[in-house]
């Protein structure tokens, strides 16, 4: 599938394009990662990259960052070209990775310290000052002298954020800050995230394969899926791409395959996605795009009554407004939820 770009410019009072991407590849062996990639990130403008487990963006981040070199294609950050002037273009971006990057034996404070020596901040009075601010910006502020090892997943999420923005970057990558984390700190990060980019013009890019904060954070989105970046645009134009078409979840309990069949034919359903519910789950979700959902719907049901009636229950049934997912589920024919 080839590349839609749906908007060129992203909206709002953002300004020149900071970060540049063109054309990237990067393989692993036989794999190819990321395939081919181009996009544009304008100062100011927090751009959410979307899609599945293994879709690429953490390679394409850390390609970008100066992490992993690609194969093929070049990444520009500002005026600097990340792979021939490393040193420049890295004092622009700050780098949030998935994997946290703490001492846990040491206390916040002193694992900034660190990473503001590393960053180059060499004043001790500057520096200070520095980690008071980043401290304060993600909520740690009141346990800066307590160990890591203390901390809860989210709380050292936080501090790893902290430690990204010491060196005062125009240009933050996050890649998925929010898997795995408690409700309290997802929601802190979603607040940082934003007041960074409406009151300090930070420029963010957003690693997700949560819709719901993409569609929270971000202006623009990118899907990404398989290496390949589907289509790029404002929120709005993405969501709209299903176009006409609306979706149906029904969620099944015992001979699912038996109703996938059998919906997969019908002729009020014009496909079923494969969805990635968990193998050992009680119910199975289908999630159908129809034509209308409320002509679909009488039918649907009195098909599965007739000819799967005792074979199959329905649990629950969800008619889905044009989203991310839905966008999703019209480029791929599959769901972003894993
Ligand atoms: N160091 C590596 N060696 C070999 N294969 C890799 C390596 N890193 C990533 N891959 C593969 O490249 C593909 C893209 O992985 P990547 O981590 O970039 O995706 P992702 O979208 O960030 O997914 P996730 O959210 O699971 O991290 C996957 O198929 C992955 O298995």
């Amino acid at each position: 599938m080839s590349l839609r770009v749906l908007s060129e410019e992203p909206p709002g009072s953002v300004g020149s394009t900071l970060l540049e991407i063109e054309r990237v590849t990067k393989r692993y062996g036989a794999r190819i990662a990321v395939d081919d990639v181009s996009l544009n990130v304008s100062a100011g403008e927090c751009l959410g990259l979307l899609g599945p487990n293994g879709a690429g963006k953490s390679t394409l981040l850390a390609a970008a960052s100066g992490i992993v070199r690609p194969d093929a294609g070049s990444i520009r950050i500002g005026t600097w070209d990340i792979w021939k002037r490393p040193r420049e273009a890295k004092r622009l971006i700050g780098f949030v990775p998935q994997d946290v990057a703490l001492y846990p034996t040491l206390t916040a404070r002193e694992n900034l310290a660190f990473w503001g020596a590393l960053a180059g901040i060499g004043d001790a009075r500057a520096l200070c000052k520095r980690m008071d601010e980043v401290l304060e910006l993600v909520g740690l502020e009141e346990r800066d002298r307590d160990r890591v090892r203390n901390f809860s997943g989210g709380m050292k999420r936080r501090l790893n954020i902290a430690a990204s923005l010491l060196h005062e970057p125009s240009l933050l990558f996050l890649d998925e800050p929010t898997v795995g984390i408690d409700p309290q700190s997802r929601r802190h990060i979603l607040d940082t995230v934003r007041n960074l980019v409406r009151d300090k013009g930070l420029t963010v890019v957003y690693t997700s394969h949560y819709m719901e904060e993409v569609e929270d954070l971000c202006t623009r989105v990118a899907i990404i899926d398989q290496g390949k970046v589907l289509v790029v645009g404002t929120l709005d134009e993405v969501k709209n791409i299903a176009g006409e078409h609306e979706t149906v979840e029904l969620e099944v309990q015992g001979d699912a395959e038996a109703a996938r069949t059998l919906l997969a034919t019908h002729p009020a359903v014009l496909a079923v996605a494969e969805s990635g519910g968990k193998a050992d789950a009680a119910e199975t979700l289908l999630v159908l795009r129809v034509e209308r959902a409320d002509h679909a719907i009488p039918q649907i049901l009195a098909a599965l009554i007739s000819q799967l009636g005792g074979r199959v229950t329905l649990r629950t049934l969800r008619v889905r407004r044009p989203d991310l997912e839905t966008a999703f589920l019209a480029l791929t024919g599959r769901t972003l939820r894993v």
